[in-house]
């Protein structure tokens, strides 16, 4: 029951059905063509080659393709907004109701429903539009890129350079590294320790590996439309999925809709799991329906049972049940999202699904990554030292080799962070690191926390080189290097080495261990078991300073109210250290073995008492998510790398930096232009001002729209005719609805943003319980009034007067709660409403003094008010005015002292 759109979802706009799926045997017949070609067949089918295309061959096939897009996958058309608009809930309530007045006999009542859903329908598809606008450009900040390989001129010599995914051509030749999104259907060209992530398209979750054909490639599985043969096969990579490890350079046979993702994407099952938005959404549309459920049907039967069964009771009943349909709601809702992305855009946020606007307000519980985020990301070598503990540049220079030929991707140089930092540093003390040449490449993986590289150094013989984290190298060295040659590693070295590393890590020192294997030379691909038998020589030291102002963004989470928790794959001791330098008690520190060893009942309250958790997988770091949210937090994670895809995605709120993977930009809500935690905390304050406005306009409404039912069944037992004409409560409705829209542009106090905020039915029921029956109390005192000052009347003057006085009585409430409800503090020339909240009360305080003079007033069954009528409703306004003041203390004290009661038994 979505109300709010998101037009990232692909659920959102599924592609037609059918006709996307009609062109899988076609696709799937092409993509087995390319897969049987020899390479050099594929590459003259394409006219391309292994240097790319010129700039302008690109341009022209752009024109002739099309944009790399999977159709669909776009805006919606105003026929698709228009037919979602009028399927929303509310709106499908508001035509039942229409029907049924029709089918009555009520045509007025049908016509102004009618109206009522025209104009809601209309302002809806015009605010999707402007949302979807807001949308696009916004992520237009942020799209997603590709290395592709092109030449200015045919003679020129190709360069790699970024590109928009979307205007990627057939015959593009692109470069693929891990965390990159496969940008299409490629054929690979060459690949190193390649493998691919295809979760997407096949449900399998564990990385398939690829590689270029040898020569004559085999045809792949080509069974029914289930068949997934078409993905095993090695040498083609397909669109939606995404690099896990190594690198490759492929050339692309297929794009957009002609991409085998583009025809399976009408089957595609929508990407992320309910979030706090959507369980909001929920929980206040069931609220609302169930109020109408039990206020309606006892308006009807109250009524009836007093006036006996007519078809006037019915109409009245109807009319009630239109009053309390919040159909605006959705328009609000997303006007409000779409103008808090806007301003937070201006601070260099950028919200890539709106409705995370929301999560963003609500998050409790933030979860971050280590580098980056508590360190500058500014990783040097701070030191290298051999199984004694003694400088050793012959360390260094294994590392910087392995290093160096795990980046090195025939030409294309990709390197992580550490690796970087070690190639500088080698060059920077001049180390050589020529002289050998590359072998073979068992790329790094944040599970296995070790990468390795085979050189060849001499004829007939090759080294493996290992690299990572202490304990995950140390698990494959038997024997250790020692100024006297090499000697078999005890336990005793084992547990001095440990010790020797804890001490760096204790300083904040990330350590990485350094292991080698001499071979004779091996024909064939090299696997992870191959990481055995090694020798350790040495360690090298990484340091990345904590960043000032990590602890102050810290302060300021936790002022809002956000705890910060952290999940990192270093050591526990460098987690500690940083953790402190940032202000973050570390307490009892969780390691990824204790996270693999709980159950799930166990893990939720591990995640709830720790603080720091290290040494974690990507898995793992989504489990942490995962049972936060299960204990009932919102959660926010914060990471760049490939190991944070899964996390991000599971996450409330996945957000991330501009520098980040494909893969993290792709998987997270929110985008950092500038980022670090500080932005992250103005973003979270942006959420919560964004829901503070939704969050007041159902308040209001819901709270006088329910005094108003109180107050209709006081008057069917009291008085021998209806409160209010139907039509006049359907007009009456109109006016509140577009009146009060103008609240999603107002300001907001500021001490409401101190608090997680969003959807609470339990609390919106509390409040509409305290504050509706004010309502009810000031229309029963007008009750008295107008019958005391009509009774003179004959009988249908007496009645068109006491309705026009309830009907002005009623606006006039309405605009004067906007202004008494909006926030804590009574309004006054330093804290009144945004000047469109004040036009718009003004326009509904306008409405109620013209409308029973106006040439529309017999139409409704007006009558022009006496004068004393006037005054005295005027003193009933001020009766109000005290009435909900007072309410309204009440209730900011009881909730602030609830609050207490909760702040005090999660202290407890
Ligand atoms: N390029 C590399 N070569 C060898 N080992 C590495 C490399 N990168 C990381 N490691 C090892 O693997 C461990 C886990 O790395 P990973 O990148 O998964 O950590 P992370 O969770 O991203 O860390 P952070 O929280 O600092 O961002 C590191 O602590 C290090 O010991």
């Amino acid at each position: 029951m979505a109300w709010a759109p998101d037009p990232f979802s692909a659920a959102a706009v599924p592609a037609p059905d059918g006709a996307d799926r009609s062109r899988l045997p076609q696709v799937r017949g092409r993509l087995a063509e390319y897969a049987s070609m020899p390479m050099l067949q594929v590459l003259r089918r394409l006219e391309t080659g292994p240097r790319g295309l010129t700039e302008e061959q690109a341009q022209t096939r752009l024109v002739r393709h099309g944009e790399n897009v999977i159709a669909g996958s776009g805006a919606p058309g105003r026929g698709a907004r228009l037919l979602r608009a009028a399927t929303n809930p509310f709106v499908l309530i508001l035509l039942a109701l229409g029907g049924v007045s029709a089918a009555l006999g009520a045509f007025g009542a049908a016509m102004v429903i009618s109206v009522m859903v025209l104009v809601s329908c209309w302002l809806q598809v015009r605010q999707e539009h402007g949302f979807d606008q807001v949308a696009a450009t916004l992520r237009a900040m942020v799209s997603t890129t590709v290395t592709v390989v092109r030449r200015a001129r045919a003679q020129a010599s190709p360069l790699a350079r970024e590109t928009p995914i979307d205007e990627l051509v057939p015959g593009d030749v692109v470069n693929l590294a891990p965390g990159d999104m496969v940008p299409a259907d490629l054929r690979l060209l060459r690949s190193v320790g390649l493998s691919l992530d295809q979760a997407v398209l096949t449900g399998e979750s564990l990385p398939v590996a690829k590689r270029a054909a040898p020569d004559e490639a085999a045809v792949p599985g080509s069974g029914g439309e289930g068949d997934l043969g078409t993905f095993d096969c090695p040498w083609l990579c397909f669109m939606g999925s995404t690099v896990a490890t190594g690198t490759g350079t492929a050339v692309v046979v297929a794009t957009g809709a002609s991409t085998y993702f583009g025809a399976m994407h009408a089957r595609l099952p929508a990407r992320r799991a309910e979030t706090a938005f959507d369980r909001g959404v929920k929980g206040v549309s069931r609220a609302l329906i169930g109020l109408m459920l039990v206020c309606v049907p006892l308006v009807f039967v109250v009524n009836a049972a007093v006036h006996g069964l007519r078809s006037a009771a019915l109409w009245f009943a109807i009319s009630v049940a239109v009053g309390l349909t919040p159909e605006m709601l959705p328009v609000m809702v997303s006007t409000a999202l779409a103008r808090g992305a806007k301003v937070s855009a201006r601070r260099k946020v950028i919200i890539k699904r709106l409705p995370a606007l929301h999560n963003l307000g609500a998050v409790d519980v933030l979860c971050v990554d280590k580098t980056g985020t508590l360190t500058r990301d500014r990783i040097a070598v701070d030191c290298h030292f051999d199984p004694e503990g003694h400088p050793d540049p012959e360390v260094l220079r294994w590392a910087a080799l392995n290093s160096m030929w795990a980046a090195q991707d025939d030409g294309a140089m990709l390197v992580n962070e550490l690796d970087e930092a070690l190639l500088t540093h080698a060059e920077h003390e001049g180390v050589p690191l020529d002289g050998c040449s590359g072998g073979g490449v068992i790329p790094f993986d944040p599970v296995r926390r070790r990468g390795s590289v085979v050189v060849r150094t001499g004829l007939g013989t090759e080294t493996l080189i290992t690299k990572g984290a202490v304990e995950q190298v140390l698990d494959c060295c038997t024997r250790l290097r020692t100024r006297h040659g090499d000697v078999p590693l005890t336990e005793a070295d084992r547990d001095r080495l440990r010790a020797l590393t804890d001490r760096h890590a204790a300083d904040g020192v990330r350590v990485l261990a350094v292991a080698v294997a001499d071979q004779p030379i091996r024909i064939g691909g090299y696997r992870p078991a191959d990481e055995q038998d090694l020798t350790l020589v040495g360690f090298v030291g990484f340091r990345d300073h904590p960043r000032s102002s990590a602890a102050a963004a810290i302060a300021a989470l936790a002022e809002r109210g956000v705890a910060v928790k952290v999940l990192t794959g270093d050591h526990p001791l460098v987690a500690a250290r940083i953790c402190r330098d940032a202000g973050i008690d570390p307490g009892r520190i969780v390691l990824g073995e204790d996270i693999t060893a709980s159950g799930d009942a166990e893990l939720r309250e591990l995640a709830e008492r720790a603080t720091v958790f290290a040494r974690v997988d990507p898995e793992q770091k989504a489990r942490i998510v995962r049972a936060l949210r299960a204990d009932g937090h919102t959660v926010g994670f914060l990471g760049d790398g490939v190991n944070d895809a899964m996390a991000l995605r599971d996450a409330d709120v996945g957000i991330t930096v501009e520098s980040a993977v494909g893969i993290a930009r792709e998987s997270a809500d929110v985008v950092l232009l500038h980022g670090d935690l500080d932005a992250v905390a103005e973003a979270v304050t942006d959420g919560r001002r964004t829901f503070g406005n939704i969050a007041k306009y159902l308040e209001i409404t819901i709270s006088s729209n329910f005094g108003n039912v109180l107050s209709m069944l006081a008057a069917s037992v009291m008085l021998p005719f209806l409160p209010m004409l139907p039509m006049q409560i359907l007009v009456q409705n109109l006016c509140f609805d577009l009146c009060l829209l103008p609240l999603a542009f107002d300001h907001v106090d500021p001490r409401t943003l101190r608090r997680p905020r969003t959807f609470e039915p339990a609390r919106l029921t509390r409040f509409v319980l305290l504050l509706g029956p004010m309502n009810t109390l000031a229309d029963l005192t007008a009750f008295m009034i107008l019958l005391h000052s009509t009774g003179s009347h004959p009988a249908p003057v007496a009645q068109a007067l006491f309705h026009t006085g309830w009907f002005v009585e009623n606006l006039l409430t309405q605009a004067v709660a906007v202004h008494l409800l909006r926030g804590p503090r009574l309004p006054s020339l330093r804290d009144h409403a945004a000047l469109p909240v004040l036009l718009g009360t003004l326009a509904l305080t306008a409405i109620a003094a013209a409308l029973p003079y106006s040439p529309l007033a017999p139409v409704l069954g007006m009558a022009a008010l006496p004068g004393t009528s006037i005054l005295l409703l005027l003193l009933v306004l001020v009766l109000y005015c005290v009435l909900i003041s007072a309410a309204k203390a009440r209730w900011h004290r009881t909730t602030s002292l609830r609050r207490q009661d909760v702040a005090e038994a999660h202290g407890a």
